[in-house]
């Protein structure tokens, strides 16, 4: 495992901002963090980084303490801040030559992702639009030769083709063998682009979902026109089904939809809607109150 947390807390007097977290990530895994605002997502990440110390529990970086090692955790990972802040005097390929020399990595590899992010790198900092800057942030967070990358709200100030392009690179820099954690309020990215998702809750770990598994979920809805036959047996275990008084019919699917569809279609249904489940419900199911990006 790359990153292991135990019981992981963090207190500000009476609140607890992060409550008895754990969790494992495996390298080469890409993990969401999901959460309304002043879920704990920051202090997680901030946990990570060494920059506060827990209250109780501990956190590991490739088996360093994340608090006490902070210094050798850091040669380990790269981190994009949410306020992201660059030298506002320097063009953007200079900012880049600076980052590359600090991180003793290639400027090669900075310049192919600012291209890829369609940067103007001869413009200064100071004259860059907002979402320029944060590609600019991007391409510096990428660039290192490091086993980790935490991203805190990557793509905020983006537009959705850049958003696209952004995800892209973090599913490349997964299949170079980087590990990737970013916390994201915008659901669609997360699940375009993680393997696994945690979502948080007033500082807790309420959920932690495959997103493969999310994928594979459906919700059926049909109009019944006569009595259902019993389902199959083989069905049982991965369906729910909920029968309403005027007649609606709603299937919950978990698994394979083939052998599901089999059986529906000898049944006596109207108005047949099929439509997959998505992180959104998972979210929701924790989170019924907030509002949150698709
Ligand atoms: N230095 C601090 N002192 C006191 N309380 C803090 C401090 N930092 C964070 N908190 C509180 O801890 C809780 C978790 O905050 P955190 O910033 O981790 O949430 P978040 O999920 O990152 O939210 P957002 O999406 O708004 O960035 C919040 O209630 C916040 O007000």
């Amino acid at each position: 495992m790359l990153i292991q947390t135990d019981l992981l807390s963090k207190r500000y007097g009476q609140l607890a901002a992060l409550s008895e977290c754990s969790f494992d990530v495996p390298r080469g895994e890409i993990l969401g963090l999901l959460g309304p605002n002043g879920a704990g997502k920051t202090t997680l990440l901030r946990l990570l980084l060494g920059y506060l110390q827990p209250s109780s529990g501990v956190a590991r970086i490739d088996g360093l303490d994340c608090y006490r090692q902070s210094v050798a955790v850091h040669r380990q990972l790269a981190y994009l801040p949410g306020d992201a802040r660059l030298f506002r005097q320097l063009n953007g390929r200079q900012t880049l030559q600076f980052f590359a020399r600090l991180r003793r990595a290639s400027l090669e590899r900075s310049l192919r992702l600012a291209d890829r992010l369609q940067l103007d790198l001869t413009r200064r900092v100071r004259q860059m639009s907002t979402g320029m800057r944060q590609k600019l942030a991007l391409a510096v967070t990428l660039t290192p030769d490091v086993p980790l990358v935490i991203l805190d709200e990557p793509t905020a100030n983006l537009d959705p083709t850049v958003r696209r392009d952004v995800v892209e690179l973090i599913r490349e820099a997964r299949d170079e063998g980087k590990t990737i954690l970013f916390s994201s309020h915008v659901l669609s990215e997360v699940e375009d682009a993680c393997d696994r998702v945690l979502v948080l809750k007033a500082g807790r770990l309420v959920d932690t979902v495959r997103v493969v598994d999310v994928r594979r979920q459906h919700r059926i809805q049909a109009a019944l026109t006569g009595p259902l036959s019993p389902v199959p047996p083989a069905l049982v275990e991965q369906i729910e089904l909920r029968q309403d008084a005027v007649g609606g019919v709603t299937v919950i699917s978990r698994g394979e939809l083939a052998p599901l569809l089999g059986w529906l279609a000898n049944q006596p249904l109207a108005k047949l809607q099929i439509e997959p489940i998505g992180l959104r419900s998972v979210y929701e199911r924790h989170h019924p109150a907030t509002s949150i990006d698709e």
